[in-house]
């Protein structure tokens, strides 16, 4: 059975000389982490202007990525941090690395934390199926953190994307201080469950409920329901009870931007922070998405005035209103002042 570390060696540095982990996340609007192919110059180039519009940026150099052009992957990654100021603009720089079975992840971390290390705010690692994998890359950051005298520490964000991952998840999310959070990889997880879809997320035309027949013998209606309610709720409940952040990964109909953002939409409210953007145009969906909607926020801003100390009961529009609701209208307003510091047309339509 394994054992949980004693307390106050949890937040010990793994390494002599690396950071101590970040007891607390950094506050960060994290809408959209948006993927680059760093091989490809002409695209990598644009990583300056994307940066204005996207809150994260990441040099992805898994899958996508074509074998022959692992190293050329990761030499762009290293580009991006020389090239881009990202933090000037207030944009996460993340890479994701290959996965820890594959040839290339050791030289992967190896440079990006000893070539890049000051300007990675965190590695994603995919694949992970439970706190071995989280254990064992922490342990080398931090050498390598030491190494190469890094000051703050790089944080890890795992994808969620086997089946024996999302039973773990829970110990996943609570196996080191450095953790970010979890991202669902809804086609790697697809494919590790046996589920019979070829799409990167979304819903499917087969998975639906259908009402009961009519005595008539018209036609029954039907609707499509959201394969991934399940795993994004045991997802959600994980990251909160550690204090991370849950994320929607990829929506890969770049076309179709409706069920796109109903896939964002879904995520949102269901407590997840933002979602991967593959493509520009997905930019904009979830920096819309995962800003809460300014009339959501006046009306939760008139519960935390009516309520100051957050007790009793109030009546606001016909509506009840209490403790409860009084910490769900802070969830809201926290999330808009976060979002009011760093928009300022979000700032005033918001009224702050
Ligand atoms: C999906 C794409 C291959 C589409 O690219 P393309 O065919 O070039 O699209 P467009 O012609 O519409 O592009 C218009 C212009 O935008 C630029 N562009 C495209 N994508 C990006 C981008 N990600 N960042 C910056 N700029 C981008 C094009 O160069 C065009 O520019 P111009 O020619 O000057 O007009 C492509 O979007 C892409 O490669 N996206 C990233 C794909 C990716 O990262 N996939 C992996 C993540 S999903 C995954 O891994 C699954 C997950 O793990 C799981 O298991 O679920
Ligand atoms: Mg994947």
């Amino acid at each position: 059975m394994s054992k949980a570390k004693p307390p106050r060696s949890f937040f010990k540095p793994l390494a002599i000389g690396a950071p101590a982990p970040f007891r607390e996340l950094p506050v960060n609007v994290e809408r959209m982490i948006h993927f680059v192919p760093p091989h490809i110059e002409k695209v990598r180039a644009k990583s300056g202007d994307i940066a204005k519009k996207a809150d994260v940026i990441l040099a992805n150099l898994e899958d996508a990525i074509p074998t022959d052009a692992k190293e050329a992957a990761r030499a762009g990654a290293l580009a991006m941090a020389k090239e881009f100021d990202f933090a000037a603009t207030g944009t996460g720089f993340w890479a994701r690395v290959n996965c820890l079975n594959s040839p290339w992840f050791l030289d992967d971390v190896t440079e990006l934390v000893t070539k890049a290390g000051n300007q990675l705010d965190v590695i994603m690692l995919p694949k992970v199926e439970g706190p071995w994998d989280i254990h064992y890359a922490d342990q080398l950051i931090a050498q390598l953190e030491a190494k190469a005298n890094i000051k703050r520490p790089i944080m890890l964000h795992a994808i969620l994307e086997t089946a024996e991952g999302v039973q773990n998840v829970e110990e996943i999310c609570l196996a080191s201080p450095r953790m970010h959070g979890i991202s669902l990889g809804p086609a790697d997880l697809a494919a590790s469950r046996a589920m019979k879809t070829t799409r990167v997320g979304g819903g499917h035309p087969f998975y639906k409920v259908i009402e009961d027949p009519h005595a008539d013998g018209s036609a029954r209606a039907a609707a499509q329901q959201d394969l991934w309610h399940y795993t994004v709720a045991k997802m959600v409940d994980a990251c909160c009870t550690a204090g991370i952040k849950a994320f929607y990964g990829p929506f890969g109909d770049i076309a179709d931007l409706d069920a796109c953002e109903q896939q964002f939409k879904n995520a949102f409210l269901m407590g997840c922070a933002g979602a991967w953007s593959l493509h520009p145009n997905q930019i904009k969906i979830a920096k819309d998405v995962f800003s809460p909607a300014i009339d959501e926020v006046l009306f939760a801003k008139k519960i935390l005035e009516a309520m100051p100390d957050g007790s009793g009961v109030h009546m606001i529009d016909g509506k009840m209103q209490d403790d409860a609701t009084w910490k769900q209208a802070k969830v809201i307003v926290d999330l808009a002042k976060q979002i009011a510091a760093k928009d300022h047309d979000m700032a005033s339509a918001y009224g702050f």
